[in-house]
């Protein structure tokens, strides 16, 4: 119960979000804080420059910065709220949570609001350090930071990134297997960068799925405070020891007296046990279920190190893309259709599962022949329309349609009417 008890205080006894408020005076000495705006010699990536300016104008109080904060969640340690940068961007700003249990208890303990601060922001600076040096589309992206003072304690951090909404396991089963697909491979490649970072292999202690967010259907890692960058020593294989819930396994003792890749395949290992199992193989194309259930396996057998299971994952986007798992399928042709360009049908909704639209039925297909073998399969579905829309892998949205009328002019969609007889 302890991971329980460790959590939720969410509701009572939530101090104020951390309302920016305006300080008079003392203009902020510089060097006494940790410049997250330095980011020393690092290769210019689109967007550097404008991140950059964020960095500069955000040694500030946060009432200069931020307006609209809004309490979103916590955790330990941290309580994270959205806000409005500049009016205009909404942005995760995240702060210590004075009613958090760690600063709470530490207060119990030892009656020193000041100390006890300092020790849970040391979790907050380590993060924020970890985001500047962890730079990955698959790494929340850190914007800056800002002062305030908070609970009498001057110039608390808050820090401010991009944001993101809460991973939500039932509700990411509840969506294609092309969503959750792209989660599990979004999952992976930051397993690889972290795996070759330029700090050395990272592990994430704390893996759980609250440890992630989505921005625009990518995962990304927000909570950083529990990445270990040591790899841990030993003098024989038995130190190499790692325990989980269901299995064990004990890694090979090199013979520097590290465990190898112990940071790599303890991420893989819950990779596997907190996504790849419930998300990778579940209503994937048929065709591509060997391929899917062998990676769920290798990464459950920790056979493949991150470098094999990225590979394999790339393997299966290609295969996705490419319509390649369609070939061995060749359909035999059941209905004819009727061509209508320009065309579209509003109603004649029917629900089907994993619809990417809650009222009509609305699926990606690779090309128009798919969406013929879709149709010929459901006895409902007697027209369908393609929209222009597509999705992350550049397949094409369709509309499945229960019949064919009444049918009005759309210069961007094409309408498949069934033709029985
Ligand atoms: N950028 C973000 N956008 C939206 N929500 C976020 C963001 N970062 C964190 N959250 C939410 O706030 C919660 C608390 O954040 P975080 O995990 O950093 O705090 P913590 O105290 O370290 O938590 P834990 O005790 O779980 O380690 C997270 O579970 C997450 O749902």
């Amino acid at each position: 119960g302890g991971e329980r008890a460790r959590r939720r205080m969410e509701g009572a006894g939530r101090e104020a979000p951390p309302r920016p408020r305006p300080r008079g005076g003392s203009p902020r000495q510089s060097g006494a804080k940790p410049r997250a705006g330095q980011r020393g010699g690092e290769p210019a990536e689109p967007g550097t420059a404008r991140v950059f300016s964020l960095f500069l104008y955000l040694f500030l109080p946060c009432a200069r910065c931020v307006f609209g904060v809004r309490y979103l969640g916590s955790g330990y340690t941290k309580a994270v709220y959205r806000a409005l940068l500049n009016g205009s961007r909404a942005v995760a700003l995240k702060a210590v949570d004075f009613g958090g249990h760690d600063v709470a208890g530490c207060v119990r303990q030892f009656a020193a609001l000041g100390d006890c601060y300092r020790l849970a922001a040391y979790k907050l600076v380590k993060e924020m350090v970890l985001l500047q040096r962890l730079r990955h589309r698959n790494v929340l992206q850190l914007y800056g930071y800002c002062y305030q003072d908070s609970n009498d304690i001057p110039d608390t951090l808050t820090t401010i990134t991009e944001l993101g909404s809460p991973l939500e396991m039932i509700q990411l089963l509840q969506t294609s297997w092309e969503d959750r697909f792209r989660i599990c491979l979004s999952l992976v490649r930051l397993l690889h960068y972290l795996a070759h970072s330029p700090l050395g292999s990272v592990t994430l202690l704390d893996f759980r799925p609250r440890q992630f967010v989505i921005v625009d259907g990518e995962l990304k890692v927000t909570d950083l405070d529990d990445a270990s960058i040591e790899e841990s020593s030993c003098t024989s294989n038995s130190d190499c020891f790692m325990e989980f819930p269901a299995r064990n396994f004990t890694l090979p003792c090199s013979v520097e007296g590290r465990c190898q890749n112990m940071n790599e395949k303890r991420n893989l290992y819950n990779a596997y046990r907190f996504f790849f199992t419930y998300l990778l193989p579940h209503s994937a194309p048929s065709s591509l279920r060997p391929l899917l259930d062998k990676i769920v396996n290798a990464t459950g057998e920790l056979h493949w190190g991150i470098d094999e299971t990225a590979a394999q994952l790339e393997r299966v986007l290609n295969l996705y893309k490419s319509g390649e798992y369609l070939q061995n399928t060749t359909r035999i042709p059941k209905t004819e259709y009727k061509r209508v360009p320009e065309a579209f049908i509003p109603d004649e909704n029917y629900r089907c599962w994993p619809s990417y639209h809650h009222k009509g039925c609305l699926l990606s297909v690779f090309d128009v022949n798919e969406a013929m073998e879709i149709c010929d399969s459901y006895s409902q579905c007697k027209a369908f329309v393609l929209t222009n829309q597509t999705t992350w892998t550049g397949r094409q949205l369709v509309f499945f349609k229960m019949a064919s009328n009444p049918i009005v002019p759309d210069p961007d969609k094409i309408t498949y009417v069934k033709v029985t007889g």
